[in-house]
C-alpha cells in the first residue's frame, strides 16, 4: 500500500496547563476527505495549526507522503504540499482576485506572470467549477466567493492537502452545495482534504472517514461516516446522549419590542424598506432570508448601531428617541451579533474584563466610580462554570479562546442580565452540537420567563425548532410572516427567494 498523503503522529501540544492536543494520531490518503469532529474547544484547530506550521508541537511527527517533515510556518508547509482555508480569510481586500493569487509568485524571469496565471485559474474554474472573475476586487466578493478565492489560492500554490476549518459556518445553504462538489472533483484527482465542520450531517455526507477529538485526544474513528446516524457521532464528540429540547406551547403578552415602518439609508449591506414588526413578551421570532437580504441592518437598528431614515420602534412600550447601544441597553435590550470577533467580545482584553465590558460601569461591577475587579472576576468565574466555557480561567485574554467558547461567553454575557427582548444573530454558529442544544434550551427558558427573542439565521431547522413565528426577508423587506405550525423547509425557501409573499 502507498504512504499516506499526510501522518501525523503523536502529536502533543499545550498551552499553558491546557493539554490542547495529546498524542494523536492522525492520517490522511490521496483521494480521501478525513472528517476532523470534537466539541468546542476540543483541539480541531490547533491540530491544524500544527500541521500548518503556526505552532510548533511539543511532541510527535508529521510525515509527508512516508517522509519526516518540519514543518516551521506556513510557507514550510506550502512547499510540503499543504494548504489551508482559516475561518479568518486571509485576503488584500483592495486587491483583485488574480493579483491575490500572484501574492508572493513570480514568474519565471522573477517578474509576475499574469497570463500563465490567467490561465491557471480558467483551468481551476474548468476542473472543480470553483470559478471567479479574474478582475474583481476581492471586496467586491460575498464571502462564499472569498472563500473561493482562498481554496484557488491553495491550489495555485501546489496544495496536495486542503485543510477546511469549518467552511461551511460563513456559507448559506445553497452556497455548500457548490462547495461539496469542488471538494469531491479534487479528492477524486487524488488530493486529500481534512474538513472540519460541527455540521454532522453534512459530515456524513462528505466525508470518508472521521478522527473524533475530545479533550484533545482521540475519542474515536468512524469509517463509514454516511452509515453512522449522527445521533452516534454527536455521542462519541460529548460522551453522552443528546437530546433535542421542546418548545412548550405558550401564550404570548404584550409587544417587548416594534418597529413600525422603519427605512434606513445606505449601509454597508441592503437598507432596510418600510419594515414593521413586532414580538411579544414570552416569544420567539425567527427571521429566515438568504444572507444580504437587510439582515443586518435590521439587527443595527434593533441594537441601536443603525439610527432609521423614517420609522419608529418601541421597546417594553417605550419609544425609542436615542439609538445608541447604550440608550437601547437601558431600556432593556440584550443583543448578541453575528461577529463576535469585531463586534462582540474585545479579544485583546482578558475574558472577565470583556465580559462585563457593556455594563463596565454599573453598579455591579463599579464602586464610586472606580472598577470592582474581585466582582468582574466573580461574575465570569460563575459564567465559565454556568456554560461550560472551555479556558484556564477568567483571566486568560479572551482571544486566545476557542470560536464555540467565544461564543457561549458572548451570550453569558448578555443572558445575564436578564434583558426583556434579546436580538441574536446565527446565535449558534460554530458551535458543537451539544452547546448549540444548551443554547436552544436557554432561549426556550428566557421565553418562558417573558423574554421577547428575535432569532437571525440561515439554518431554517433551528429556526423552525425556536420559533412561533417566522418573518422571511428579502430585498430589505419583510416579505412576509408565518406562524411556525404553517411553516416548513420548503415554503421558507421559496419565500426566502421572493416567490411568495405572505401577510
Ligand atoms: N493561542 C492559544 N493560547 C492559549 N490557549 C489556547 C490557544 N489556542 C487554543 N487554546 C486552547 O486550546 C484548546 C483547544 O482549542 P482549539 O481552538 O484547538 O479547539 P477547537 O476544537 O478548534 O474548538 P472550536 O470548535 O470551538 O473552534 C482550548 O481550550 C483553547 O482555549
Amino acid at each position: 500500500m502507498s504512504a499516506p498523503l499526510i501522518e501525523m503522529r503523536g502529536i502533543t501540544k499545550s498551552f499553558g496547563a491546557v493539554k490542547a492536543n495529546e498524542a494523536v494520531d492522525l492520517s490522511v490518503a490521496p483521494g480521501e476527505i478525513l472528517g476532523l469532529l470534537g466539541e468546542n474547544g476540543a483541539g480541531k484547530t490547533t491540530l491544524m495549526n500544527v500541521l500548518f506550521g503556526a505552532y510548533a508541537p511539543d511532541a510527535g511527527e508529521i510525515l509527508v507522503e512516508g517522509k519526516p517533515v518540519a514543518i516551521h510556518n506556513s510557507a514550510d508547509a506550502l512547499a510540503a504540499g499543504i494548504g489551508m482555508v482559516h475561518q479568518h480569510f486571509h485576503l488584500a481586500p483592495r486587491l483583485t482576485v488574480l493579483e491575490n493569487l500572484l501574492i508572493g509568485i513570480p514568474g519565471k524571469s522573477g517578474r509576475i506572470d499574469r497570463a500563465g496565471g490567467l490561465a491557471r485559474l480558467k483551468e481551476i474554474g474548468r476542473q472543480h467549477g470553483l470559478s471567479l472573475d479574474p478582475n474583481l476586487p476581492v471586496s467586491a466578493l460575498s464571502v462564499g466567493e472569498q472563500q473561493r478565492l482562498e481554496i484557488i489560492k491553495a491550489l495555485f500554490r501546489g496544495a496536495k492537502l486542503l485543510i477546511l476549518d469549518e467552511p461551511t459556518a460563513v456559507l448559506a445553504p445553497s452556497e455548500v452545495d457548490g462547495l461539496f462538489a469542488a471538494l469531491r472533483s479534487m479528492a477524486a484527482q487524488g488530493l486529500g482534504i481534512i474538513f472540519i465542520s460541527h455540521k454532522l450531517n453534512e459530515v456524513r455526507a462528505l466525508t470518508h472517514r472521521c478522527v473524533v477529538l475530545r479533550h484533545g485526544k482521540v475519542a474515536g474513528r468512524v469509517d463509514h461516516p454516511a452509515e453512522t446516524t449522527s445521533a452516534e457521532m454527536a455521542r462519541l464528540m460529548c460522551g453522552h446522549e443528546i437530546v433535542p429540547p421542546t418548545r412548550e406551547v405558550s401564550t404570548p403578552g404584550a409587544s417587548v419590542l416594534t418597529l413600525d415602518g422603519i427605512s434606513t439609508s445606505n449601509h454597508a449591506g441592503t437598507p432596510l424598506r418600510d419594515v414593521s414588526l413586532f414580538v411579544r413578551a414570552g416569544e420567539i421570532l425567527g427571521i429566515a432570508g438568504v444572507s444580504g437580504n437587510g439582515q443586518r441592518a435590521l439587527a443595527d437598528v434593533i441594537s441601536g448601531m443603525l439610527p432609521p431614515r423614517v420609522g419608529s420602534m418601541t421597546i417594553a412600550g417605550q419609544t425609542v428617541a436615542q439609538f445608541s447601544p447604550r440608550a437601547l441597553q437601558a431600556l432593556g435590550l440584550g443583543r448578541i451579533p453575528e461577529d463576535r470577533m469585531t463586534t462582540g467580545l474585545v479579544t485583546n482584553l482578558p475574558l472577565a474584563d470583556s465580559m462585563v465590558l457593556p455594563r463596565i460601569g454599573t453598579e455591579a461591577f463599579s464602586r464610586k466610580g472606580l472598577l470592582n475587579p474581585a466582582a468582574i472576576r466573580a461574575f465570569a468565574e460563575e459564567q465559565i462554570k454556568a456554560y461550560d466555557i472551555r479556558c484556564p480561567g477568567p483571566m486568560v485574554r479572551a482571544g486566545a479562546l476557542s470560536g464555540g467558547n467565544l461564543q457561549k461567553a458572548l451570550l453569558a454575557r448578555e443572558l445575564a442580565f436578564d434583558p426583556k427582548v434579546l436580538i441574536v444573530s446565527q446565535p449558534t454558529r460554530g458551535l458543537d452540537i451539544g452547546a448549540a442544544r444548551f443554547i436552544h434550551e436557554k432561549f426556550l427558558a428566557m421565553r418562558a420567563k417573558g423574554c421577547g427573542i428575535i432569532v437571525i439565521g440561515e439554518d431554517l431547522e433551528e429556526l423552525l425548532m425556536l420559533s412561533d413565528r417566522i418573518a422571511v426577508m428579502y430585498e430589505g423587506r419583510i416579505a412576509g410572516t408565518l406562524d411556525s405550525a404553517d411553516a416548513t423547509v420548503a415554503r421558507l425557501g421559496l419565500m426566502m427567494t421572493g416567490a411568495e409573499g405572505h401577510a
